[in-house]
C-alpha cells in the first residue's frame, strides 16, 4: 500500500464538502458482533487520544442470479457472497466535525466528500443516536475502486462499526446490520463476511457453512465500471425476455459446504457477466488468459471489471497471477482465498 494520502473536503478544514445528506432520513441503529477494538494510550484517557480501527474484506459473487427489473430499479438476486482476504481499514478517531483521509495505490479514485460510504455510514448512525458525527475516518484502501468487489461497502460498514465503538453506542448487531442496508445492498454482507446468500436486492442475508478454504486469483482492470450501468446494459441485453425469479444453485451451495473446488469451479455463475463484458469487451481476453494457465474456472467479480479465477490451491494461484500479469490483459493481479471474516476489529 502505497501512501497516498489525501485531506478531505476544503484543504484544512475538518468539515466535509459535498451535497446533503445529513442523516435524516436513517433508520436504525445497530450493535456490533463482528469486531472492533478501542486502543486507549497508556495513561491517557482522553477522549481525543482515542481511535479504532476495523478491518473489512472484500466479496466474490460465486453466483449472481439476477431477476428482472423491479420497479424500484433494483434488480431481485439470488447472490451467493464469499469474503476473501483482500482488506481495506477504517481507522475512526475523535474529531470537530467529520473528515475522510484515504491512502493506498487507489486513493485517488476515492471520494472524500458526504458520497463516501464511510461518511454517509457515521452520519447515519449519529443520526440514530441524535449526536453529531464528529469523527475522523481514515481509509487505508486495498481493495480495487469500483472493481465489483464491493470496496465502498466494506468502508461503510466498517465505519459503522469504528464509529459505534467509538462513540461507545453499543448498538445490536441487527441495528447495524439495518443502517448497513439503507447505505447499500452489498453492505450488510461486508459486515457480516464469511459465505452468505443474499436474497431481495442482496441484503437479506443466510450464512451459509462452507467446508474448506478456496483459492483466487483476481485480475484488476484499468478503471472502473459502474454497477447502475452493469445492471442497465443487463436490462438491454433482456429486453423482450422473461427473465426468471433468481435462485440459488443447490449444486453450488452443495460444493461451498463440502469445500469441493472442483465442484464449485463448474457451479459458479455471474448473470451480470456478459453485460459487463458488453460494456467491457476487453475483459473477455482476460478472462481466456487466467483460464490458459490452468484455473478452474474464471468469471466477472460482481459488476466488474475484476475478473476472478478459482484456482486448486495456494501454489497454483502464484502460478495463475503471474500468467496474468504477464499476458498484458490486466493490470494487477491479486492473490486471495476464502473465506475470510467480516468487519473485525483490530487491536
Ligand atoms: C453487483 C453487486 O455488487 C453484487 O453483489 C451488487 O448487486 C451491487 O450492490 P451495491 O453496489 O451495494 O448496489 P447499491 O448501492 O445497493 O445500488 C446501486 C445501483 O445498482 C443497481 N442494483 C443494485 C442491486 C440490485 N439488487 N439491483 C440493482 O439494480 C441499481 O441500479 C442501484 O441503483
Ligand atoms: N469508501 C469508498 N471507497 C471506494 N469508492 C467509494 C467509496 N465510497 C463511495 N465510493 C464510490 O462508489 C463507487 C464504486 O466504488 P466501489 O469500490 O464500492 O465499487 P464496487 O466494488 O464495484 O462496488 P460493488 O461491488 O458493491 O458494486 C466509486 O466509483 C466511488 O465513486
Amino acid at each position: 500500500m502505497s501512501g497516498t494520502e489525501q485531506a478531505g473536503a476544503a484543504a484544512g478544514t475538518a468539515g466535509l464538502a459535498g451535497p446533503g445528506a445529513t442523516a435524516a432520513g436513517a433508520e436504525v441503529v445497530g450493535d456490533g458482533a463482528a469486531a472492533v477494538t478501542v486502543s486507549v494510550p497508556a495513561g491517557d484517557a482522553d477522549r481525543a487520544a482515542r481511535s479504532v480501527t476495523v478491518r473489512v474484506p472484500a466479496k466474490v459473487n460465486a453466483q449472481l442470479a439476477v431477476g428482472g427489473a423491479r420497479a424500484d430499479g433494483f434488480h431481485d438476486l439470488a447472490n451467493v457472497f464469499l469474503a476473501v482476504s483482500l482488506y481495506d481499514e477504517v481507522t475512526a478517531a475523535p474529531a470537530e466535525g467529520l473528515r475522510i483521509t484515504c491512502e493506498g495505490p487507489d486513493a485517488g479514485k476515492v471520494p472524500l466528500d458526504r458520497t463516501n460510504l464511510a461518511a454517509r455510514a457515521a452520519e447515519l448512525l449519529a443520526a440514530r443516536h441524535g449526536i453529531s458525527p464528529d469523527v475522523h475516518l481514515h481509509i487505508r484502501k486495498d481493495i480495487p475502486v469500483a472493481g465489483g468487489m464491493a470496496g465502498g461497502s466494506a468502508d461503510g460498514a466498517g465505519a459503522l462499526l469504528a464509529c459505534d465503538a467509538l462513540w461507545g453506542l453499543n448498538s445490536s448487531r441487527a441495528e447495524l446490520l439495518d443502517i448497513c442496508a439503507t447505505l447499500g445492498s452489498d453492505v450488510p454482507f461486508s459486515l457480516v463476511g464469511g459465505a452468505a446468500l443474499g436474497v431481495g436486492r442482496g441484503e437479506r442475508l443466510t450464512e451459509l457453512p462452507v467446508g474448506g478454504a478456496f483459492h483466487w486469483v483476481f485480475a484488476v482492470a484499468d478503471g472502473g465500471l459502474s454497477t447502475p450501468a452493469v445492471y442497465g446494459e443487463f436490462d438491454r441485453l433482456h429486453e423482450g425476455v422473461d427473465v426468471p425469479e433468481p435462485v440459488a444453485s443447490p449444486a453450488l451451495l452443495d460444493a461451498l459446504r463440502t469445500g469441493d473446488a472442483t465442484a464449485l469451479a463448474g457451479a459458479l455463475v455471474n448473470d451480470l457477466q456478459p453485460a459487463a463484458v458488453s460494456l467491457r469487451p476487453s475483459l473477455a481476453a482476460t478472462l481466456e488468459a487466467g483460464t490458459a494457465a490452468g484455473a478452474l474456472a474464471a468469471l466477472v467479480s460482481g459488476s466488474g471489471p475484476t475478473t476472478a479465477f478459482l484456482v486448486k490451491d495456494a501454489e497454483s494461484a502464484e502460478t495463475v497471477a503471474a500468467a496474468l500479469t504477464a499476458s498484458g490483459t490486466c493490470r494487477t493481479a491479486r492473490v486471495a482465498a476464502s473465506p475470510a471474516p467480516g468487519a473485525t476489529v483490530l487491536d
